[in-house]
Formats: structure tokens, C-alpha cells, sequence
């Protein structure tokens, strides 16, 4: 296992796998890179570069996007790395009934879903598309569950959207619905966050307070990945993410991150450190895990400076 100058340990990536996306969400970040920045690497170099990581000791890896089930070869890339190690998806879940059967084949066991209310008008108008969208997520949600994958409802927090008690108790009974978990993830001020911040930026605290109102109780915290703090609440497994300006959750940040094309982030804010795509694509493993070492040994203690402010 390896760990950065900090003592973070290595142990997770997310790979960009598409740089499009079927929706619009009001807030995206894009998960720190462009739309269109080129989605070069194939299922053959996710399993490539997989291998590699996995060996420097990651054991989960995640794909996300833009909108990862746009890309046609999303089961051939969910083989390819269930084959090193476990893997799940983030999705707006609007193509997930058409993928989930290929999809569990391929090894899958795990989504999260990104719904962000159980209000339909509401739903509309934060993604950006059509009303029938919203039932054909929960179709596919649906089919998730009766195909026996994990879940994990996500919801963006925006205020005067989600943020009352009557919409975080439909979340709630929408997630025991489906037998899922749910995550309510505080808006972060990045790309068109940072653009609708002032209008909807509401603190996870209002979403601890409301959920304790309700009954929920603290469980404990994920110490495996940025010491989220976890609720139970109506036998639903709450985790409330503040991803922004938190030194506790960037001191439990075991995570890096591979653009579509590539290029190795050591934080979400950060440009990348290094481009892995020629070590990627010349299955250059000396050179890829020279490259990696490099990049962690210069990865800023983001929350030294939040701490410090
Ligand atoms: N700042 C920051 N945000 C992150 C990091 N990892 C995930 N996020 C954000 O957390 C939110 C939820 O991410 P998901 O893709 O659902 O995955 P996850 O909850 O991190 O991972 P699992 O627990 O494995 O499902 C999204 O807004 C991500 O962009 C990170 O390391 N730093
Ligand atoms: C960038 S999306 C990519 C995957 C997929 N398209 C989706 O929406 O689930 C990954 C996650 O980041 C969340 N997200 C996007 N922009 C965000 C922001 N500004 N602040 C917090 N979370 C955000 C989304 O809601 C989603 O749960
Ligand atoms: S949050 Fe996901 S679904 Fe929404 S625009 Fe961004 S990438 Fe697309
Ligand atoms: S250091 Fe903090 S902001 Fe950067 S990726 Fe990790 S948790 Fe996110």
C-alpha cells in the first residue's frame, strides 16, 4: 500500500469515463475536468491501468463522468476491471434499465444513483430534462433492485429544493422503497456549482439537523473514505458528504482520479499531476508506477490549507 507525505493511504480511484453527458444539471462540476476533453482510453487500458493500480494496492474504483452509460463499451470496461478488483458506478440513471442485466453480467454489483428529490417537477427542473425522465430512472432503479445491485440514492443538497423536511422524508421512503442507501452531498462551488452557489448553497448541517428532527440517529463514521458520518433513519442508511473546505474530510482522502483522457488528478481541485495515458496505452507498467509514486509524493495536504484559514 502506498501513501502520500501525509500518510493518506492509496487505496481508491475514479475514472472519467465519458466526457458527455445526456443531462444538464444545474450545478455540475464535471468532476473537475471539461465536457469534450477527448475520452481516449479504451476497456482494454482501463483493465490495463487497473492492474497496475491495483497492485500499488487500490481496491475500489469507481466510474463516473459525465454520464458513464452513454459510453457503448460500459459493461466491456466494468469486466475488465471486475476482473482485478471491485468497481461501481455513479449514474443520472436515465439509460440504467437498458444496461443493468449487461451490466450485472459484467460484474457489477454496486450503483449509485443520482435523483436529488423524489419530486418529479422538481427533478426536471435541476437536470435539466423532461418530466418522463424521472419515471424512467425509477424503471430503472426498479430493475436494479430486482436484479440484486447494491444502491445508493444521491442527492445533491439545494436549497428551497430538498432541503425541508417533507423532501428529505420522501427521500428517505423513496431509498427504503428500493432498499437503498442514500447520500445527501453538499453543493461544491465548482464549474456551474460555482455559478449557482449563491442561489441554492445550503450546509449539510441543515440536512444532519432535519434528519436527527425526524428520528435519525448517528451511526458512525467512514473512516475508509473521508470520514463521512453515516445516520440511520427509517431503516435507511443516511451519509451526509461536505466535500468543500472541510479539513476532516480531506484528511481522510484516499482517493486519485483519472480524466477521460487520461491524466492523473491528485485532488479534484488540483490540474493534473501527470498524463498516464502513453504509459496506459504502451502497457508500460515501470513507467506507469514511476509516474504514480511521483504524483501521490507531491500531493498537497489540501486540508492544511482550510485548516489554516
Ligand atoms: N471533494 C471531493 N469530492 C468527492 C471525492 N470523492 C467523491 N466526491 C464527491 O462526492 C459525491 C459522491 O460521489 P459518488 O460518485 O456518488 O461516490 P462516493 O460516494 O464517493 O463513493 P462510494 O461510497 O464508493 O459510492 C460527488 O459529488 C463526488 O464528486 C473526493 O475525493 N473529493
Ligand atoms: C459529475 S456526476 C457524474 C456521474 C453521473 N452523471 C451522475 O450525475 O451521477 C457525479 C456526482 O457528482 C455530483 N455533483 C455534480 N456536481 C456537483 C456539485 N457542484 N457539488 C456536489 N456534487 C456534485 C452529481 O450529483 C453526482 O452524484
Ligand atoms: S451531474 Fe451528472 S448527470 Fe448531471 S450534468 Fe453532471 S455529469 Fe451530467
Ligand atoms: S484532497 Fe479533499 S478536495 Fe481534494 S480530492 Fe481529496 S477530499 Fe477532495
Amino acid at each position: 500500500m502506498l501513501s502520500d507525505r501525509v500518510g493518506r493511504p492509496f487505496l481508491k480511484m475514479r475514472y472519467v469515463v465519458d466526457d458527455e453527458c445526456n443531462y444538464n444539471c444545474l450545478f455540475c462540476h464535471f468532476e473537475g475536468q471539461q465536457r469534450r476533453q477527448g475520452s481516449t482510453l479504451t476497456a482494454e487500458d482501463y483493465e490495463f491501468a487497473s492492474y497496475v493500480f491495483s497492485k500499488l494496492g487500490v481496491y475500489d474504483f469507481k466510474l463516473t463522468g459525465g454520464e458513464p452509460l452513454l459510453r457503448r463499451d460500459i459493461d466491456k470496461i466494468v469486466e475488465a476491471i471486475a476482473r482485478v478488483a471491485a468497481v461501481s458506478i455513479t449514474t443520472n440513471g436515465l439509460l440504467l434499465r437498458r444496461w443493468v442485466d449487461r451490466l450485472y453480467k459484467a460484474g457489477l454489483r454496486k450503483i449509485n444513483v443520482s435523483i436529488h428529490t423524489a419530486d418529479p417537477e422538481k427533478y426536471s427542473k435541476v437536470v435539466g430534462a423532461p418530466t418522463w425522465a424521472f419515471k424512467e430512472v425509477l424503471r430503472g432503479l426498479q430493475e436494479s433492485r430486482n436484479r440484486g445491485l447494491a444502491i445508493k440514492l444521491n442527492a445533491v443538497v439545494l436549497r428551497g429544493i430538498n432541503t425541508d423536511d417533507k423532501s428529505v422524508k420522501e427521500l428517505v421512503k423513496l431509498a427504503a422503497s428500493l432498499d437503498a442507501s442514500l447520500q445527501f452531498i453538499e453543493l461544491m462551488p465548482s464549474g456551474s456549482g460555482l455559478k449557482v452557489f449563491g442561489d441554492y448553497y445550503e450546509p449539510i448541517e441543515t440536512i444532519a439537523e432535519i434528519v436527527t428532527r425526524l428520528g435519525g440517529r448517528p451511526l458512525s463514521l467512514r473512516k475508509e473514505l473521508h470520514n463521512r458520518p453515516l445516520y440511520k433513519l427509517g431503516g435507511v442508511t443516511i451519509e451526509l458528504i461536505k466535500n468543500y473546505n472541510n479539513p476532516t474530510f480531506c484528511s481522510g482522502c484516499t482517493t486519485m482520479r483519472l480524466t477521460s483522457d487520461g491524466k492523473l488528478k491528485t485532488c479534484i481541485y488540483a490540474e493534473p499531476a501527470v498524463d498516464l495515458a502513453p504509459y496506459i496505452k504502451n502497457r508500460d507498467v515501470e513507467g506507469m508506477v514511476y509516474a504514480v509514486k511521483t504524483a501521490l509524493a507531491s500531493r498537497e495536504p489540501r486540508f492544511h490549507i482550510y485548516a489554516s484559514k
